[in-house]
């Protein structure tokens, strides 16, 4: 399958964020929702997400991700009933996947102090370092993320015609997961072994952030059926939509496939907040027949076992999909 050399749009937030007049806003929504619909995929900048937090968040991965085997698998996200915590290279596979994915990853969630029945909204796990080294700084990113989240929900919502406070109903306590990633130089992969292989993601808003220039991440252009490659540029954000959001815009916005492959010489670092929703949300992309399922079916339906949630909740949750 050849390279193609198709480049995703670039969008100015700022003119979203800090508008001089409705015209503008209603543009960036425009460019916004223009590019959700035909790639899936956008480039985003002017985000409001400030530098010295994304530089600050970037540098205090590897302090968690080169603690020793054992103390990461202290953390092993099995052992939470939220899939918070750490997952190593080969601790889950996809379906169809001939070898496990290269990466590492960690995960956070919203800070819960106790489990919240069923079980999705839980303490975090986090390493035993000074929280300047990592806790502090992860935190700091995950509520700047999760407030871009929030923003690129309003505007996909206005995209469609609806009004922005319709976030207000869906998201009073959002369900938003955040993936450290951690992948080995080219060298240490197997043959044919992707850094992540090809996938969609499953459910709301992913926002990414990649370390800068170390390029990796390619999404299918389905028309032409060539894989093309995202820059990776510091203080750009790649935000894409997942299967839930083509589901509930009826197909408007587009839930791309896509992959990393990495072939530096060093480890590459990202990470992804994947902004769902509430739990028990109704899709705000259809308001007038919201009918179509809701965000703890979803996560129920992706990860099964994965996440610790009581049997009864399960059976309910399945025998509703
Ligand atoms: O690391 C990346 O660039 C992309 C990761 C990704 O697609 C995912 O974790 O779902
Ligand atoms: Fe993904």
């Amino acid at each position: 399958m050849a390279a193609s050399n198709l480049e995703l749009p670039l969008v100015d937030l700022s003119g979203y964020i800090n508008p001089s007049s409705e015209e503008e806003k209603q543009r960036v929504i425009a460019d916004l929702c223009d590019a959700c619909h035909k790639f899936g995929f956008v480039q985003v900048k002017g985000h409001g997400i400030p530098l010295q937090t994304q530089r600050e968040f970037l540098k205090a991965l590897p302090n968690l991700f080169s603690l020793p085997r054992e103390e990461k698998m202290k953390l092993s996200f099995l052992n939470s009933t939220g899939r918070r915590g750490y997952e190593g290279s080969g601790d889950s596979m996809r379906e169809g996947d001939k070898l496990h994915d290269a990466k590492e990853a960690f995960y956070i969630g919203r800070e819960c102090p106790t489990i919240e029945p069923p079980g999705f909204h839980c303490p975090n796990l986090w390493p035993s370092l000074p929280s300047a080294d990592f806790k502090d700084p992860v935190m700091a990113y995950y509520e700047e993320t999760n407030r871009l989240g929030r923003t690129i929900w309003e505007m996909l919502i206005q995209g469609l015609g609806h009004p922005a406070s319709l976030v207000d109903d869906f998201a009073r306590k959002p369900v938003v997961m955040m993936k450290m990633i951690r992948y080995p130089p080219f060298s240490k992969t197997l043959p044919g072994q992707f850094g992540v292989g090809p996938h969609t993601d499953f459910g709301g808003v992913t926002t990414l952030i990649q370390e800068p220039g170390k390029e990796g991440l390619e999404v299918l252009d389905e028309e032409r059926d060539e894989w093309f490659p995202v820059p990776a540029i510091e203080d750009v954000f790649v935000i894409n939509m997942g299967d839930m959001i083509q589901k509930w815009s009826g197909g408007h916005y587009r839930s791309a496939k896509h992959r990393v492959i990495y072939k530096g010489e060093d480890d590459r670092l990202s990470c992804a907040t994947f902004w769902h929703g509430d739990l028990e949300a109704k899709n705000p992309l259809n308001p007038a027949n919201p009918g179509d399922g809701t965000v703890a079916q979803l996560l129920v339906k992706r990860f099964g076992s994965q996440f610790s949630v009581p049997k009864p909740f399960v059976d309910e949750v399945l025998a509703a999909a």
